[in-house]
């Protein structure tokens, strides 16, 4: 590439440029990572207004963590140039598997509206909004996972331009993005997933988006309701939510096409995907002119001001962890179930089983060597509620044999170590990375020596094992398992022992709650901790894990 690039990357190739910039994959120096970085437009990196916007979003998306939607790690900004530092996807978007292999065939669309929809849960949760969704901006990863990326790309005013065939007829009124404009432009995508082509084409879409009769007769039967919900003109007619719809387009799935629709559907995404990578990039097509005939009404504030609070998918846990069964489906969101674990076969009695009867020690078993197969996966980890928090990590790590795992992450805590930072952690050093030099401390104390002690213990896998073990409670619902531990006996575990002697002084809790989501292998894909009550003083852990088996080769930086 000419010209500016970010310090401290190394650039390996270019992935491809669109309307707002090019994309570079790169290889940041330090710990080896591959990162996307999409070096901005000269015009959009020398517009103000945009810069600005995109400045105050910037710290909601690095703490934005969640398996649909693309990791932002940077925003860099020098005299010379704009760039956005991201996680690399291994995948392509789904602009291209459409141009590539047309129509998906419903079960890999339902599929990819339901990532589509975690990954909007997520960030509507955190006051983020999409802006410009289309299908260049969902990315679909070797396991069939819908990303979502270019989150709040398109400057206020110019998001029907971006992507006039998924812009609701509000945005032609020059009425800033919202949640609801998102979920009208996913169930476009949706549509184009079931037809192979956009709900509406050709000229004035602007008037189509208002007028048009919502063209739902091409899609099949059981799907025409969410249809005309997610297209419906008038935003207050649309889902109220992401999750809300999540759990309309669950039970329509599981009507339609069975349970297993979802990992049906997930591997028909997968086999679209892997094809569609291996043709050649097919030429971009033309933008189309915004034929509305209101213009875009210049100035127009993006990112909406008094929004509702939008429910995370994630919360569903809660209600899982109570026992709701409509949350339930909502989690679920991959069928590759586990089978049952084989009972420990073993000549000595039975231990007595947890009240549920499932017995954890197959499980433990199960997890333990899935893991050992596959020593490394990335992550995210979070931890709110009272006293001292949110923390949060993500990034990646790898699990050393008779060594503490170690860990490559950007993290942030609160106080002085409020500041989002990259950091490497190896044995028990911490090296956290101060403008060019990284500076290294022993883990524990306070600070950021604290935080990465939290992040490393409470997204440990030693974690779950260590609360499967101890449960008095456990039960299993699909890829689910979920139950109860006293808080006394967790204190006394060796390693994460201290974490939870604090948690239970701290909330007064006796007991902590869990539910954990395993993959088809063992490996554990989603979790969620709690101590206390929902309401009041408690503290709740959350984190996901992907892309197992990653060894990622952590180094101590130089
Ligand atoms: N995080 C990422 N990881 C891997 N590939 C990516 C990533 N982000 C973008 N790409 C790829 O880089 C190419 C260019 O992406 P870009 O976002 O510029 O395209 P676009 O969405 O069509 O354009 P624009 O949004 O600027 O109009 C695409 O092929 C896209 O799949």
């Amino acid at each position: 590439m000419n010209g500016w690039t970010v310090p401290g990357f190394t650039h390996e190739r270019e992935l491809g440029g669109g309307t707002s910039g090019r994309v570079v994959l790169a290889v940041d120096d330090p710990t080896g990572t591959k990162v996307a970085i999409k070096y901005l437009d000269g015009a959009l990196a020398a517009d103000e207004a945009f810069l600005t916007r995109f400045r105050a979003a910037a710290r909601p998306l690095s703490q934005l963590e969640d398996p649909n939607v693309v990791d932002f790690y940077d925003f860099v900004e020098s005299a010379d140039g704009a760039a956005i530092v991201m996680q690399r996807v291994d995948g392509v978007s789904l602009r291209r598997v459409l141009a590539a292999q047309g129509p998906t065939g419903p079960l890999a669309a339902l599929s990819m509206l339901g990532g589509t929809l975690l990954g909007l849960a997520a960030a509507h949760e955190r006051d983020i909004v999409h802006g410009s969704m289309r299908p260049a901006n969902v990315l679909v990863d070797g396991e069939g996972n819908a990303r979502l990326t270019d989150f709040a790309t398109a400057p206020a005013g110019t998001e029907a331009q971006h992507g006039p065939q998924y812009a609701a007829a509000e945005l032609w009124d020059g009425a800033p993005a919202t949640p609801a404009t998102d979920l009208y432009a996913a169930t476009a995508i949706f549509y184009e997933c079931l037809t192979g082509h956009p709900p509406y084409t050709g000229r004035n879409m602007a008037r189509q988006h208002r007028e048009a009769p919502i063209p739902a007769d091409e899609v099949p039967g059981p799907l025409r309701e969410l249809i005309h919900h997610g297209l419906a003109k008038e935003p207050d007619k649309r889902p109220k939510s992401a999750a809300d719809y999540l759990a309309a387009l669950e039970e329509a799935a599981v009507s339609a096409y069975g349970p297993s629709w979802e990992a049906q559907g997930r591997g028909r995404l997968t086999e679209l995907a892997t094809q569609a990578a291996q043709q050649p990039e097919p030429p971009k097509p033309k933008p189309s002119r915004s034929s509305g005939r209101n213009p875009i009404v210049a100035g127009a504030q993006g990112g909406g001001g008094s929004r509702a609070r939008w429910i995370l998918a994630a919360v569903a846990v809660l209600v899982v962890a109570a026992g709701g069964a409509g949350a339930m489906t909502l989690l679920n969101n991959d069928d590759k179930q586990p089978p049952e674990p084989t009972p420990a076969q073993s000549s000595t009695p039975q231990p007595t089983l947890p009240a549920g009867g499932v017995d954890p020690a197959p499980l433990i078993a199960r997890i333990d060597q899935a893991t050992a197969k596959a020593p490394g996966a990335a992550f995210s980890y979070r931890q709110t509620g009272c006293c001292g928090f949110p923390v949060t990590g993500r990034g990646t790590f790898g699990l050393v044999q008779g060594a503490s795992p170690s860990y490559t992450m950007k993290m942030a805590g609160t106080g002085s170590a409020r500041k989002a930072v990259q950091a490497v952690v190896v044995q028990d050093r911490l090296y956290v990375r101060a403008g060019k030099k990284w500076r290294p401390t022993q883990l524990g104390g306070r600070g950021y020596p604290a935080v990465a002690d939290q992040v490393r213990q409470g997204s440990s896998v030693a974690n779950l094992t260590t609360l499967l073990r101890s449960a008095t409670r456990l039960t299993r619902s699909g890829s689910i398992y979920q139950g109860e531990a006293p808080a006394a006996k967790l204190a006394q575990s060796p390693g994460i022992g201290p974490m939870y002697a604090r948690m239970s002084q701290e909330t007064g809790a006796q007991q902590i709650a869990f539910a954990i989501k395993f993959d088809a292998g063992f490996r554990p894909v989603k979790f969620w901790v709690r101590a206390g009550p929902e309401k009041g003083r408690n503290q709740t852990q959350r984190g996901s894990y992907s892309q197992w088996g990653r060894k990622p080769a952590v180094k101590v930086p130089r």
